[in-house]
């Protein structure tokens, strides 16, 4: 029996892990929702506007601040104090207050409380990393931070790519890989897939590096790997504005949490439309837990996402509304990966119902 792959989730849940400590000094001393709870439990939309927070802040901040197990929501569905949050208010002697101010002043939780407090960087002129939209030039379009930024994804989609492609159907016809960045989950499928094909979707300096990483996978010396290059289709393009290819299946693996909500509900749409009648979408990504309280990998990953792109992490259920709303047909399964992420589907009907 082959052995299971080693889980590299302890290294990404420590590079992730700053995120959540800065959420906890920024919560005691420059975002107040600690002094707000002493007067008794809120709704997360009350409190949001109490604390001047928009919605995507708020869906990082708070299910941060419950995975550190500081809040938690109370049987009428309310935010409150859990019994470590209360050290971190002046009403219980003694506190933590003090002790965690000493770090107050670190230049990361300043610059975080101003992005939460703004809902994203002031300045969006350079553009953000990994998004290609119409409100500024994209770094995905700038040959050298293209090519930076994909190849910061590679070991992760490679490693991740076996499991992911054990775990999509098995099957013939078409998939279409949007947003694919280095094409790795792509390969790797059509590698056990000997009769499907596939489309690689993504900006063409995005694409440059992709086709030269197919390049490597196909000398690798694996059975069938020097064949995949005639399987692949590469297609610049932005999946936002233009059309794409029919499908059988498409992966969105890590595209969801790089965009905003109405994004997210435009491109499921869009998606949809794209597959055949009978195709599967399936998402390859991290989740929230649909009670918004964790997990703390998860919510550790929202924050670094909510200070880098236009987006956060999704529960399945928030991801289920957008599938349904496009007409999909959501599964109750979930298939997890490795590194604390997971896959989720949903299928178009055969038959249009009116
Ligand atoms: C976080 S990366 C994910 C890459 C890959 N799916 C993975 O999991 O490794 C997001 C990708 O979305 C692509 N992207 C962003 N905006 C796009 C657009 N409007 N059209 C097509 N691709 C876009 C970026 O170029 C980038 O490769």
């Amino acid at each position: 029996m082959p052995t299971p792959p080693l889980d590299l989730a302890p290294i990404t849940r420590h590079l992730r892990a700053m995120a959540g400590s800065r959420i906890l000094i920024t919560a005691v001393h420059h975002i107040p929702v600690f002094q707000v709870l002493q007067n008794g439990p809120k709704s997360l939309a009350d409190l949001a506007q109490h604390l001047g927070l928009k919605e995507r802040p708020a869906m990082v901040f708070f299910p941060a601040l419950c995975a550190l197990e500081m809040l938690a929501f109370n049987p009428e569905g309310n935010l409150t104090l859990t019994p470590l949050g209360r050290y971190l208010t002046q009403t219980q002697q003694p506190n933590l207050v003090g002790y965690t101010g000493l770090e107050k002043n670190d230049p990361g939780v300043l610059a975080l409380t101003e992005l939460l407090m703004n809902d994203g960087p002031k300045d969006t002129t350079n553009g953000v990393t990994y998004v290609k939209d119409d409100d500024a030039p994209s770094p995905m379009d700038d040959p050298e931070a293209a090519r930076f930024l994909t190849l910061a994804l590679a070991g992760r989609a490679e490693y991740l790519a076996r499991v992911v492609a054990e775990k999509l159907p098995q099957r013939n016809g078409h998939l279409l890989d949007v947003a694919a960045g280095t094409g790795f989950y792509t390969y790797e499928w059509l590698l056990s897939n000997p009769k499907a094909t596939a489309t690689v979707f993504d900006r063409p300096e995005v694409l440059k590096v992709a086709k030269e990483l197919l390049d490597i996978f196909r000398k690798s010396g694996r059975n069938g790997a020097a064949e995949v290059r005639q399987r692949v289709s590469f297609m610049p393009g932005d999946m936002l504005t233009d059309e794409l290819p029919a499908a059988d299946l498409i992966l969105a693996a890590s595209l969801f949490h790089d965009w905003p909500t109405k994004t997210c509900i435009y491109l499921t749409q869009k998606f949809a439309r794209a597959l055949k009648p009978g195709g599967e979408l399936w998402v390859h990504d991290a989740f929230l837990h649909d009670s918004l309280d964790g997990p703390l990998a998860a919510t550790d990953y929202s924050v670094m996402l909510f200070t880098g792109t236009k987006g956060r992490i999704y529960s399945r259920q928030e991801h289920r509304e957008w599938f349904s709303q496009a007409g999909l047909i959501s599964t109750a399964e979930n298939f997890p990966t490795l590194m604390d992420y997971n896959l989720i589907s949903a299928r178009k009907p055969e038959y249009r119902i009116f």
